[in-house]
């Protein structure tokens, strides 16, 4: 059987220090990115929100129509400077997540875009799962107040590599989407993601680590920075964990870069060992992917 990931592969997760200062995040991201570049790595991937501040009353503010075309540029700043930087760090570029303007103007949503080394978009991914959370005296978020809800599962096929899924941040919590891409055949599951200190030191790394267990994939949650100057405090602790659910790396909360190497071959031993896969009673329950196509863009 071919292997999942066909050649073993760097990721570097990049923990930006986001602003409030939309250019400087651009150029501060392109430095990093061309930094994460230089140890090798191959597919590289940004925070939720790295061009904005994360909170309701700014994603109108930051948000940005994804109009590919030249004389474009000036409405879809990130758009371009993604495309770009993918083309100049040689990358596969996961570019975190950005407030988006549906072309109409009247819906906002929470976008990723995923650029290809030439520059060309490979897939967008707007976030499913909306975070719309009450925590008496801790945090109250409600993202569903000024955006919408994305309608599809994202899975991209890397010619050289092998298929990885994205989805953002609160996605994570609902591990059917992460079941149907591993199904579909994904070895690696990105959330660029931003939790908080509460959700943070409750869940982030288990969640991390039970999709990563219960898919037999690898998985990577890439966060901002902490600010603590900020309105909304992002957890930090970026990490990659590998398909036994090992922790291959963690940040704390500072800026900081994840870069580590993906082994080819060792998905189908982790699964050779624990073979799941052969074990499943769908005439017991039913396959969740099953029906469901993963669409790229
Ligand atoms: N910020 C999010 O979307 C999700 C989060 O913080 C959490 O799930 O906790």
């Amino acid at each position: 059987m071919a292997q999942l990931l066909k050649q073993s592969v760097k990721l570097a997760l990049i923990q930006l220090a986001c602003t409030a200062d939309k250019s400087h995040n651009l150029s501060h991201a392109r430095t990093k990115v061309l930094e994460a570049s230089k140890t090798g790595a191959k597919i590289v991937v940004l925070p939720e929100c790295f061009n904005s501040p994360y909170g309701t009353k700014y994603f109108p503010q930051y948000a940005e129509q994804l109009l590919p075309s030249p004389p474009t540029e000036t409405q879809s700043p990130s758009f371009h400077a993604l495309s770009r930087l993918a083309r100049e760090a040689g990358v596969y570029l996961v570019g975190g997540s950005i407030p988006e303007k549906e072309a109409s103007g009247k819906k906002l949503f929470n976008t990723s875009l995923t650029f290809a080394p030439s520059g060309e978009l490979l897939a967008s991914h707007r976030k499913v799962h909306l975070f719309d959370i009450d925590i008496p005296g801790k945090i109250t978020f409600k993202e569903s107040d000024v955006l919408s809800p994305g309608n599809k599962i994202t899975l991209i096929d890397i010619p050289e590599y092998g298929k990885i899924a994205v989805a953002i941040c609160y996605d994570i919590r609902f591990p059917e989407l992460a079941t149907i891409a591993a199904r579909k055949g994904a070895f690696l599951l990105l959330y660029p993601g931003a939790f908080n200190l509460t959700t943070g030191a409750l869940h982030w790394e288990l969640q991390a680590r039970a999709r990563a267990m219960d898919n037999q994939v690898y998985v990577g949650l890439c966060s901002p920075a902490r600010d603590m100057s900020a309105e909304y405090n992002a957890w930090g602790h970026s990490m990659v964990v590998g398909p036994n659910a090992e922790v291959l790396e963690q940040l704390d909360e500072k800026e900081g870069m994840c870069v580590q190497e993906l082994k080819a071959g060792w998905i189908e031993e982790v699964r050779k060992g624990i073979p799941l896969y052969g074990q499943r009673r769908f005439d017991v329950y039913p396959d969740v992917s099953a029906g469901i196509a993963g669409e790229g863009r």
